[in-house]
């Protein structure tokens, strides 16, 4: 039977037409939920997807601020601005666009963000706060694959989910998430033996390893659910992900495709998560 096609554009769209209507709510309450983006450099694929956040946020009537900066800045210059979103009352999450330019400390700038402000939930007090199972900011992108799951109607209580790929900004968050949700997961990186034959025990496999095509169609066991986090450059213009999408498919009962995949989830799932800080400012004022 031919794989189901799980459309992120189609689900992003859904979750933003929600936000959209609960940031009306909140603007009839006095409260407009603000997300500062922050973009160090010339990135181009980075500035793609700033002008994306930045364009989605003002169309669901969030307050936006933006902060290009050239990439010389310095460090203790861009530590200085985010101090100051800390302060900035209209403000209620920031992100700082990743990768930074070599001479920026990321660790250093992602720990100088406010805690309660973290909508990318990179801070390692939301970091721990995941880890103990407790309610915080969820990074962006494992929080989309979440939700699309959720989407598709799959419960991952005792399933077996492989994770490919262990970053701090994928790969973990996503492993503590299955767990929380009762799965059992394997975690695979560069040193795991017998990469394929682990994948082929998962019913979920999740890849976030960043190297094209890298999770072989028949590595798929039939009927699993493949969430395909990679998002590689092929020559000019053509993007992959980290699994061989067609052999996969064949096999696959259900799989997200790249482009149009998990990451549209990724900027959905960003105003999500600046509404929610809104709403927990609400709930304590
Ligand atoms: N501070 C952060 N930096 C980065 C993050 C992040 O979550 N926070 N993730 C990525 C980049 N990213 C968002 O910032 C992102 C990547 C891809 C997409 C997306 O919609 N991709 C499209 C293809 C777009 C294209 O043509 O290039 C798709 O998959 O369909 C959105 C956001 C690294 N940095």
């Amino acid at each position: 039977m031919a794989a189901q096609i799980i459309d992120g554009k189609a689900i992003a769209a859904k979750v933003r037409e929600r936000i959209g209507s609960t940031v009306s709510t909140l603007k009839e309450q006095g409260i407009t939920p603000g997300l500062a983006v922050v973009l160090v450099g010339d990135d181009p694929a980075s500035r793609v997807y700033v002008g994306m956040k930045k364009k989605m946020c003002i169309e669901l009537g969030m307050y936006s601020a933006d902060h290009e900066l050239p990439s010389t800045t310095t460090e203790a210059e861009l530590l200085a601005l985010i101090g100051q979103l800390n302060a900035d009352s209209r403000v209620h999450g920031i992100l700082v666009q990743l990768p930074l330019p070599d001479h920026i400390d990321t660790d250093k700038v992602l720990e100088a963000i406010s805690p309660d402000k973290d909508a990318d939930g990179f801070h390692p007090y939301n970091v721990g706060r995941l880890m103990i199972g407790k309610p915080t900011f969820q990074p962006c992108t494992p929080y989309g694959v979440m939700v699309m799951l959720d989407e598709i109607g799959y419960d991952l209580k005792g399933k077996e989910v492989v994770v490919v790929g262990r970053s701090n900004i994928v790969g973990k968050p996503v492993a503590l998430m299955c767990l929380s949700r009762h799965a059992t997961v394997t975690i695979c990186h560069s040193r795991t033996k017998d990469l394929p034959d682990v994948v082929r025990r998962a019913d979920v496999v999740i890849a976030a390893v960043g190297k094209a095509e890298m999770v072989k169609g028949d590595w798929i066991k039939p009927g699993a659910v493949v969430i395909d986090v990679g998002i590689n450059r092929v020559g000019e213009k053509k993007l992959v992900g980290d699994v061989e999408y067609a052999a996969a498919a064949e096999r696959a009962s259900a799989i997200t495709p790249v482009p149009g995949g998990v990451g549209p989830m990724t900027i959905a799932m960003l105003l999500q998560n600046t509404l929610e800080s809104a709403q927990r400012k609400v709930k304590t004022v």
